[in-house]
């Protein structure tokens, strides 16, 4: 027993020197670099760590004392959200809130250093040098399962997969989508404003289910766009034939289960046994991912059987533009595989899906939430050339996009408070040079380094920008008010976007490397004007005969709705994108039910 007992003593003790060995070789490597450090006893991406921490992030908070809290706050996934710009103000001496230069940090967990940073020329370096810091290898396991995709590639390999997929996402497929865009949004009204047979439709309508109803919009075009076909709003609760769930089903559960269990071999899915945990959910996700890969490759088939018949293609679809773009690249050497093929196809449905809904979703609670500010759009709205349309009745992309200035302004500063992806992750697989506001440093290789969008976002350089631009309700701050709640930057103020009448542009362009929703350089997302064009489209659909409210409770007054308002923004979590807790496929008693009113044309 004594004998057992040394032995583990042994082990551990062994356990604890290798620990610190590897430790204070973690940590002299972190000093080496000359960044100021931020010790931290949890490392971010362990795996339990963060599947757990992050839905339990209140319940931490609570019982941690508050001096450990604000450390182990910034090892949860999605910090930065939380925290905004408050550990560069604490953690980088000299470089506090106002300095705006050289918010750059090292998180140092147990294991490993990560440089985090708020600072514009660094994040423009790290953004426009793709070859030097690339995608994170480790992302290919999830964003991959269907095979090498855009995403997911660095290097020559990257270089082919982006030529054809920006050349797909180019201006032509623009109309489509609007179209497409109003079409859904449409029938997202008609649903709402249901009503029993014979009866006339409600002027108002309250619904727990427009945030699920956006989702719905935002995946309907993406398919709509790469197929060319006009999705039915109502879900068909028939699989098409030779397959188990329907097509739309199939694309959504992977979509969703993308980083979690989807990331699992297809075997193991779906021979996960009856006894155990999950069965059904790991069966219908096992059954999902067999069929997305079936269907994909029947899709480019037919696509290929109408090419090779000779018929034209019915529309500009993704599917037959990349199939057109990889047989047209093979003597450049840029042609697909099948398999990149099916793996761009779904990466570019799952890269657009959930970060249009969840940015449609925050901007009606927005619009909810500041009735001024949707009076403000509902101006540009009633403004709009809506009368000029196409063959099929739908407002004209060309003669209404390019005037939706203010629409777009609203897109803008959705994202910049509640940006989808709220960090861009690289990593060095050699080692570098970084330029900063304050200097060159040397990063070492296999180094993790996140661009902090969010704090960017946040940086005194925003405040009080266009403020001619301002309709006359806008008060602003009363002078020396800079703290975190009252500064400028921390407001939601669209107008911040429009420039002055007979600028250049119409939109401000913010310094560079402060304004990253989108990422930007090499690498920044190829979906952009998709979505800006999406969102547009299904906004001024939505806004065009109605308004957004929110219900306000029993009792409640207009300052206490606020207060709520403002809660369930600031409940948001980074699930697979930034969005707000509990607004999507609400429970019993849950959720946020808004209003939508019939409106008299000004
Ligand atoms: C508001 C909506 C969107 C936001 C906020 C957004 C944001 C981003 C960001 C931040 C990145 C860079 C990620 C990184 O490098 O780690 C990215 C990349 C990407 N996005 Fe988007 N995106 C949006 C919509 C879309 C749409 C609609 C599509 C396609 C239809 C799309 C397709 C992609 C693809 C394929 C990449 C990878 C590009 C590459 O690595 O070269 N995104 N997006």
């Amino acid at each position: 027993m004594a004998y057992a007992f040394s032995a583990i003593i042994a082990i551990l003790l062994l356990l604890l020197i290798r620990f610190a060995y590897n430790y204070s070789k973690t940590l002299a490597e972190a000093r080496r670099i000359g960044l100021p450090l931020v010790l931290v006893p949890v490392d971010q991406i362990q795996l339990l760590w963060i599947l757990l921490a992050p839905p339990n992030r209140e319940r931490i908070r609570r019982i941690l004392p508050k001096w450990l809290w604000k450390r182990v706050s910034l090892m949860i996934f999605g910090w930065e959200f939380h925290e905004k710009l408050r550990p560069f103000d604490e953690y980088v001496p000299g470089h506090g809130h106002g300095k705006g230069v050289g918010r750059t940090f090292i998180l140092l967990g147990l294991q490993k250093g990560e440089i985090w940073t708020a600072d514009p020329v660094a994040a423009n370096d790290i953004l426009t040098r793709v070859r030097e810091y690339e995608a994170p290898h480790a992302i290919s396991f999830a964003l991959g399962t269907y095979g090498p995709n855009v995403l997911t590639t660095n290097g020559e390999r990257w270089a082919r997969h982006r030529k054809i997929i920006t050349s797909i996402l180019d201006e032509r497929i623009m109309r489509a989508v609007f179209e497409e865009s109003i079409r859904q949004t449409q029938s997202l009204l008609s649903d709402v404003f249901a009503a029993p047979e014979g009866e006339p439709q409600p002027t108002s309508a309250e619904t727990l289910e427009l945030f699920d109803m956006l989702k719905r919009v935002t995946i309907h075009v993406l398919l709509g766009t790469s197929m060319g076909v006009k999705v039915p709003w109502r879900k068909s609760r028939v699989a098409e034939p030779g397959y188990m769930m329907p097509h739309i089903d199939s694309l959504n559960t992977m979509v969703i289960n993308i980083v979690g269990v989807g990331m699992l071999p297809k075997k193991l899915l779906n021979s996960w046994p009856r006894w155990l945990p999950w069965h059904d959910k790991m069966r219908t996700v096992g059954c999902a991912k067999v069929e997305v890969e079936k269907r994909s490759r029947e899709i480019l088939d037919q696509e290929r059987e109408r090419r090779a018949r000779g018929e034209p293609a019915p529309k500009s679809t993704i599917v037959s533009k990349i199939l057109r773009a990889s047989e047209e690249g093979k003597d450049q050497g840029l042609a697909l595989s099948e398999v990149e093929m099916i793996s761009n196809l779904f990466i570019v449905t799952a890269a657009g899906f959930e970060t249009t809904a969840t940015t449609l979703a925050y901007a009606v609670v927005l619009l909810a939430r500041y009735p001024e500010w949707q009076d403000w759009l509902l101006e540009e709205v009633d403004s709009l050339p809506t009368t000029a349309t196409n063959e099929d009745g739908l407002m004209d992309y060309t003669a209404v996009f390019p005037r939706a200035t203010r629409t777009l302004a609203f897109m803008f500063e959705t994202l910049r408070l509640f940006p989808a992806v709220p960090h861009v992750h690289r990593e060095t697989s050699a080692p570098q040079t970084l330029h900063t506001a304050t200097g060159t440093i040397h990063v070492p290789a296999d180094m993790r380094v996140y661009v902090n969008s969010l704090a960017l976002h946040l940086l005194p350089s925003w405040r009080d920008v266009n403020r001619e631009s301002d309709p006359p309700f806008v008060q602003t701050a009363p002078a020396g008010r800079d703290d975190a709640v009252s500064a400028d930057e921390h407001v939601f103020r669209p107008s911040r976007w429009i420039n002055p009448p007979g600028s250049a542009q119409a939109h401000y362009h913010p310094p560079k490397g402060t304004w990253v929703p989108w990422a930007m350089g090499p690498r920044v997302c190829p979906g952009m004007k998709m979505a800006q064009v999406e969102f547009t489209a299904a906004v001024v659909t939505l806004l065009q005969h109605h308004r957004v409210e929110v219900v306000p409770l029993r009792g409640e007054n207009r300052a206490a709705t606020e207060k709520r308002l403002d809660a369930r923004l600031r409940d948001s979590r980074w699930v697979t994108v930034l969005q707000m807790n509990g607004v999507f496929e609400p429970k019993e008693g849950e959720g946020l039910p808004l209003k939508l009113s019939k409106r008299q044309a000004r």
